[in-house]
């Protein structure tokens, strides 16, 4: 028989690319996966030669490095579940705060909006579903990213209009916007020697690496294309690296947007900024 507790310590220790206590959390989401089971209902429960092999299967993986949202096909984000893939950004706590500063923002009804930059669409879905009747847009460059966004889009039933395009050398295909959303890529290069394996072995590179010599390449297009493609009073929302706020802010308002601001996230770091069109 074997003891709950001592499981998870006992795979915990194995993980060594992570600090104990995300190991151990890592652990017990993938138990909690496969059993169906929470911590409390299962203090004994198993003869470990038992535990199905999908289950001993994933903890290898786990223990190469590969992000637990990848490893289960699905990641939290404002509240529902989104399907993830190798091709996919998973989405990050930041990002929900970027979603809940729009819906708070903007309590209008049927505005129209754009992300640009979609991933698993966990953006244009959740702002679908949570405001107020708008028409809402996405596009990325990635066509399997794309896939999982309508898959994602179906699934929670939101209605998203979804374009391929490359937006450094296309143009917006839509236009009148009220709100122009984007998490762009914006790690530098350079920014890859401290990250952690399980991002950069198993993350596309297509969404989060710039050159390190123009960080600011995404958000100095999007802005100017936002300048056409917003309507007068028009929102610009962007996440941010944390080390760019005062940048993108004076490349917002050399564009003559009006209203810059630079919004920090839970952990007190510049994580968002947003700007209006004249
Ligand atoms: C940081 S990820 C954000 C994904 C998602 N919006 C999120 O917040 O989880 C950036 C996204 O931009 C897309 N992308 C990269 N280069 C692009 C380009 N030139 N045109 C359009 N999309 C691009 C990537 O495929 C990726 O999905």
């Amino acid at each position: 028989m074997i003891n709950y507790n001592s499981l998870v310590k006992k795979w915990a220790s194995e993980l060594e690319l992570y600090e104990l206590p995300e190991a151990q959390n890592l652990v017990e989401w993938l138990l909690e996966h496969h059993l169906g089971l929470r911590r409390v209902d299962m203090m004994n429960f198993l003869e470990e030669k038992d535990l199905p092999k999908a289950l001993l299967d994933d903890y290898e993986r786990l223990k190469k490095g590969e992000p637990i949202q990848q490893i289960i096909g699905k990641a939290p984000f404002y509240g529902r579940e989104f399907q993830v893939s190798r091709d996919t950004l998973i989405p990050r706590n930041e990002t929900e705060e970027l979603v809940h500063l729009i819906i708070k923002e903007n309590p209008q009804p049927n505005l129209r909006i754009l992300d640009i930059g979609t991933g698993t669409g966990c953006i244009p879905v959740s702002l679908f579903l949570e405001m107020n009747q708008p028409r809402v847009f996405a596009l990325d460059i990635s066509e399997p990213a794309l896939r999982i966004a309508g898959a994602n889009a179906r699934e929670l039933k939101a209605e998203v209009e979804f374009f391929q395009a490359d937006i450094l050398n296309e143009s917006i295909p839509v236009d009148s916007l009220d709100i122009l959303v984007s998490n762009p890529p914006y790690i530098p290069e350079k920014g890859k020697k401290g990250m952690h394996p399980n991002v950069l072995d198993f993350e596309p590179g297509l969404a989060l690496f710039v050159p390190d010599e123009d960080p600011l390449l995404f958000y100095r297009r999007i802005a100017e294309l936002g300048k056409k493609a917003l309507e007068p009073k028009g929102k610009i929302y962007f996440e941010i690296h944390e080390d760019y706020g005062k940048a993108v802010q004076k490349l917002l308002s050399d564009l003559g947007y009006t209203e810059v601001e630079i919004i920090e996230d839970l952990n007190g770091k510049d994580r968002m900024v947003r700007g209006k069109n004249l």
